[in-house]
């Protein structure tokens, strides 16, 4: 089978190849010509795990294909995914702008049945322009040529993309025909052998899923954000709190982890979206207005349990970050809480130090020199006043707290994931505070 990918981001990318992976013939499409000609030679522009070698595995078997020119292949693949951007807009509506000109391109060029599916995000309605774009441009072409469009929204995570796509809880799939019906269940099967868990319904209620999904995850996080903060206020443990409703299996253990805030590219533009097609049609969505109000607040966290520690005395002070990225295995910095600290520590006029794994050079992108790139963990932390844990990566897990001690002009660790022991480190010497204790 012969398909298309248009958009070669984490989920374009991401989903051509595994769909490579299980045999198909892919050509992944992209209108970014660096990017294009670096995937031709398998360099891959993300940091995603074992992304790389399966992009190169599938190049060399000449079932992954990139170009820049959607029009080229068209002609000769049946099912075209779109996987392009929706950014915010002004009002945090979403752009369709790039949806909408991936199918004005399909209809100026399509000469024979296509089943186009849109794998972006995208507002309920937005299949019904999709059509109407393709259609628009099929009559003005004087054919009449017949087509489906499908919505099959992507809840990959960055970071462990490959598996998410690979095994998939579930996946979506919005329809109108038996035609592509039967075209989406032969591209899924392979993965889903033994246990088939493709959901059919409407094209609206396949488009509304991705944004019920993703707020109701949102919403678990602000709402464990607002327990840990009371729970410090009352002398409770939020980690004990946690494992105590976790283990009710009505609610579950994940996504219950309280934080500095969630980021990434698709809860705070996912959840802005929902807000505003509710307001588009007369509806005000408060549960998420509290959602994004407490999220917001949040990513302040760490700034004031600095602030609360020198009794609002650090200006001149050398604050190590560890952490960039809005979450670990990534280089993702999109909307990440590290740049609201960033900014609130060097505007009170601290010095800041960071360290990465990943995001070192994306962080360079976004805020250029103004503040100070480690070389490594260690090198972050020398002569600070002040380390601060943003992203859990594993390699922060277990520091060597001796040495930091020593490295470090005062002793004081500002957990913002809660990934240390209160009580180890200040057997170690250390003040410490996280996030609902
Ligand atoms: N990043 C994630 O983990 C997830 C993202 N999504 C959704 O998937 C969509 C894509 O997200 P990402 O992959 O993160 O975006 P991205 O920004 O990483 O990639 C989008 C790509 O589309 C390309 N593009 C734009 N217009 C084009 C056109 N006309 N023709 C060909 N290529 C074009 C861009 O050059 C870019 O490479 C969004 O709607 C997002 O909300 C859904 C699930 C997970
Ligand atoms: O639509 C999307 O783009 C994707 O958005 C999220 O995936 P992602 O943003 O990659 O990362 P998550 O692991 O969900 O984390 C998002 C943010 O929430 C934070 N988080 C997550 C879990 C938790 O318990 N607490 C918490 O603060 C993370 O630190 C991070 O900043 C969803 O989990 C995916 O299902 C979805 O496909």
């Amino acid at each position: 089978m012969k398909i298309a990918i248009v958009g070669t981001g984490y989920v374009g990318l991401v989903t051509g190849t595994c769909f490579a992976e299980i045999g198909v013939d892919v050509t992944c499409v992209d209108t970014n010509n660096d990017k294009i000609e670096s995937l031709k030679k398998g360099i891959i522009p993300i940091y995603e795990n074992g992304l790389e070698e399966m992009v190169l595995r599938n190049i060399k078997a000449k079932r992954l294909k990139f170009t820049t020119s959607l029009e080229s292949c068209l002609n000769d693949v049946e099912v075209i995914f779109s996987a392009v951007g929706t950014p915010p807009d002004e009002d945090g509506s979403a752009d369709l702008s790039y949806v909408l000109e991936v199918a004005r391109t399909i209809g100026r060029n399509m000469n024979q049945y296509k089943l186009i599916v849109t794998k972006s995000t995208v507002p309920v309605g937005t299949a019904r322009k999709v059509r109407a774009v393709i259609q628009e441009e099929l009559d003005k072409r004087g054919l009449n040529i017949t087509f489906d469009v499908a919505s099959n929204p992507e809840f990959l995570k960055e970071g462990n993309a490959i598996s998410d796509f690979m095994s998939p809880d579930r996946v979506v799939v919005g329809v109108e025909s038996e035609r592509a019906e039967k075209l989406m269940s032969k591209l899924y099967k392979p993965f889903l052998l033994n246990n088939f868990r493709v959901i059919f319904m409407d094209i609206p209620s396949a488009e509304m899923t991705k944004y019920a999904a993703n707020s109701m995850l949102a919403t678990r996080i602000s709402f464990m954000n607002d327990i840990a903060n009371l729970c410090e206020l009352v002398g409770a443990d939020v980690n004990m709190v946690r494992s105590g409703i976790g283990s009710d299996t009505r609610i579950g253990r994940k996504f219950l982890y309280p934080g500095i805030g969630y980021g990434g590219s698709c809860f705070p533009k996912d959840v802005k979206a929902l807000i505003k097609t509710a307001e588009q049609n007369g509806y005000t969505m408060r549960v998420l207005s509290a959602v994004e109000e407490v999220n917001e607040l949040q990513k302040g966290a760490l700034f004031d349990k600095l602030v609360k520690q020198f009794n609002g005395n650090i200006e001149g002070k050398n604050i190590a970050l560890w952490g960039l990225a809005f979450k670990p295995e990534t280089d993702d910095m999109r909307e990440a809480p590290s740049l609201v600290l960033i900014d609130k520590l060097l505007e009170a006029g601290c010095h800041v130090r960071v360290y990465d794994p990943a995001s070192m050079e994306e962080c360079k992108r976004r805020i250029g020199d103004i503040v100070y790139y480690a070389c490594d963990m260690y090198d972050a932390v020398l002569d600070a006043d002040v380390l601060m844990l943003v992203t859990e990566w594993k390699e922060f897990r277990l520091p060597s707290w001796a040495v930091i001690k020593k490295t470090m002009a005062q002793q004081i660790v500002l957990d913002g994931r809660n990934i240390y022991d209160k009580k180890e480190m200040e057997e170690f010497g250390f003040i410490y505070s996280c996030i609902g204790k």
